[in-house]
């Protein structure tokens, strides 16, 4: 599969040259295809947002480089004519709706793409478009943003990225702080714009059972390292070796682990992931009178 991303030797490093000097990307080489859905996972610290703010040419590499869509990212990359590639790889910060300012939700979202010289007409309609696929009812299009619920500011955050059409999207964390049906209905959204609109999903996440859900390619950090790239069957293969990388595994994995230590293996040489193969996995093993 062709890759939309590709590291090569990427190191980067917080205030080099002085006495605080901290590596936090170290040597990192890597693929991510095109058209995947990419969860970035690893503990506080270990360099996952320096890793994707990278890919939009908000860092740039201490040594290394990178390729994003054809554009070489290296220490020598100015911000200069930038313009063009940023509209390319959509950056969703974690808590976005603290970035909105304007004083209506259509101006809101309208921002980028004006910013980036569409005329008012395409920006309106690039910004009606992103309100529905957001799930955004127009008519709060004339209302202040900051009278909307918090599920409701985050969409706008969002639908504000989804105007200028990016072919990569980055997600930091996107659905900390919201209840259970919101944090589902963003996944969702990424999953469709994954889907449905052949973007290239990036997320930050700290769920794992989002990964097991929704992504198809997992990236490792520790320490600044990309220390294990593959689907999530592989990422969650050893259940030791993730607790090492101080993370944890998906509910369903944690329960076959907990069966077996109550002395039930479940797991026929394959953790379940998802709900869904621990159903099946259940649903087989009584069929076959081991579970009763
Ligand atoms: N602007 C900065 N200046 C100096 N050090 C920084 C800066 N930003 C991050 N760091 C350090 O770089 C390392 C990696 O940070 P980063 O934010 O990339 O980790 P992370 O995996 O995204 O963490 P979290 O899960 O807590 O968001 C950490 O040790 C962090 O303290």
């Amino acid at each position: 599969m062709d890759s939309a991303i590709s590291f090569s030797k990427v190191t980067h490093t917080y205030q080099a040259n002085t006495p605080f000097a901290h590596n936090a990307l170290n040597n990192v080489t890597l693929q991510i295809p095109k058209q995947s859905f990419t969860a970035v996972i690893g503990h506080t610290g270990s360099g996952k947002s320096t890793l994707v703010q990278h890919i939009n040419a908000l860092l740039k590499p201490t040594t290394g480089h990178l390729e994003v869509l054809g554009k070489i990212i290296d220490a020598k990359t100015t911000n200069k004519n930038l313009k063009a590639f940023r509209k390319r790889v959509g950056m969703v910060f974690q808590f976005p709706e603290k970035q909105l300012f304007e004083e209506t939700v259509l101006k809101d979202v309208m921002f980028g793409p004006k910013n980036y010289g569409a005329s008012e007409e395409s920006a309106k309609k690039a910004a009606l478009d992103a309100m529905k696929l957001v799930g955004l009812d127009l008519s709060l299009s004339d209302h202040s943003p900051f009278d909307l619920s918090g599920g409701q500011m985050r969409r706008v955050a969002i639908a504000g990225v989804l105007a200028m059409s990016p072919e990569i999207l980055i997600l930091d964390e996107p659905t900390a702080g919201l209840d259970p049906r919101g944090h589902r209905e963003i996944m969702d959204l990424a999953k469709y714009l994954n889907q449905n609109k052949q973007m290239t999903i990036i997320l930050i996440t700290h769920q794992m059972d989002d990964v097991v859900d929704y992504a198809t390619n997992v990236i490792v950090m520790d320490k600044g390292e990309a220390v294990k790239v593959g689907p999530p069957e592989q990422t969650f293969a050893d259940p030791t070796w993730i607790y090492q990388m101080q993370l944890d595994l998906p509910s369903s994995a944690e329960f076959a682990q907990q069966l077996k230590h109550a002395g039930v293996d479940i797991s026929e040489n394959h953790l379940p992931l998802t709900i869904d193969q621990l159903a099946n996995r259940l649903v087989q093993l009584v069929g076959k009178g081991v579970v009763k």
